[in-house]
């Protein structure tokens, strides 16, 4: 398979912290790759280092089938990033904005340009400064479409946007991404979002990929059982590495099981006098999520804002 985005044991050390450890990740040509984690997970990182804004620390990571660093200028031309911390020429126009593009970027495709300004109804003569920031990330977003990427990096494309516009912006990154071909790579919080859009999906935390793979296969990775008549996962099935999670649940327990166990798990949860057992498959990605992230130790305790005496 001929990679379009290739990252092996890549590691990056920031300020002397390591901020990404060996992180391994393959994204096929014309796919959507997702990736999330906590924050300061090391998405932006990752990101910025497929997009040669930073180059590794170890490992390697190519891009179409090149070397991608920081010198490699001419792969630049075939790889956009949008993100919101990549700051604008404040005194230009979006039209003076777009013309300088369009002059920068060699595959500059100008009638895409020009639907998309019209699909968002960018503001041509209303200097960037001006913009709001969910008009700014639609502008960053067409820019990049117009300039025909293989490959679009896309960090926190939706924060900022208004529910309305969010929903036409992820219709029209799909529409181009449908009729183009182009290779996506997304980190976000918005899990709904990457759900809905995403082949692949890769998760990290503490810069260590937690779990990669195809959505698909690691949505039906995990089964639900809500199990009533037992309140405690029976003796049998301590230690069972069938059994992801399991907590008490107002009619009985729920436990969380790899799929592949759902069965044994079943037969054990039965034998130890269940009564009734439902399995749910495919399990929401915020559940899983949660999941993953309280399996490497991730929890946040509620912060009580009020202090003693104040309520
Ligand atoms: N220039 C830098 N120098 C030192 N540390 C940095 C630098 N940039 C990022 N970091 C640290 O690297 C870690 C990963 O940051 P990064 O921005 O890649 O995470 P993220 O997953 O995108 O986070 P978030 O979801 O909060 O945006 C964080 O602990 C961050 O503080």
């Amino acid at each position: 398979m001929q990679w379009v985005v290739e990252a092996r044991s890549l590691t990056k050390t920031l300020d002397g912290r390591m901020v990404l450890e060996n992180v391994t990740i393959t994204v096929p040509p014309g796919t959507i790759h997702a990736v999330a984690g906590a924050n300061g997970a090391g998405k932006t990182t990752l990101l910025r280092i497929f997009a040669g804004l930073y180059d590794a620390s170890a490992g390697e990571c190519r891009v179409l089938a090149e070397r991608m660093h920081t010198g490699a200028t001419a792969l630049r031309q075939r790889v956009h990033l949008v993100a919101a911390d990549l700051t604008l020429p404040r005194g230009m126009t979006v039209a003076e904005y777009a013309r300088y593009a369009s002059l920068l970027y060699e595959r500059w495709d100008p009638e895409r340009w020009r639907r998309l300004r019209e699909a968002l109804e960018l503001p041509l003569r209303r200097p960037l400064r001006h913009l709001s920031y969910g008009m700014q990330m639609q502008l960053r977003l067409a820019l990049a479409l117009s300039a025909r990427p293989e490959v679009l990096l896309l960090d926190e494309p939706t924060v900022g946007l208004d529910p309305v516009v969010r929903r036409q912006f992820l219709q029209l990154l799909l529409e181009e991404a449908a009729a183009s071909g182009v290779t996506i790579v997304v980190a976000s919080h918005q899990l709904d979002e990457l759900e809905r859009m995403a082949d692949h999906l890769t998760v990290l935390y503490r810069g260590r990929v937690v779990v990669t793979g195809s959505l698909d296969e690691l949505k039906q990775s995990l089964v639900r059982l809500t199990v009533r008549g037992l309140r405690a996962l029976p003796d049998a099935l301590a230690g069972h590495p069938g059994v992801w999670t399991w907590s008490p649940a107002r009619v009985g327990l729920t436990v969380m099981v790899r799929a592949q166990a759902a069965g044994d798990v079943t037969a054990a949860l039965r034998t130890a006098g269940a009564e009734q057992i439902v399995e749910e498959q495919d399990i929401p990605l915020d559940e899983l999520f949660r999941l993953w992230m309280e399996r490497e130790g991730y929890r946040r305790d509620t912060v009580a804002l009020a202090s003693r005496g104040d309520v």
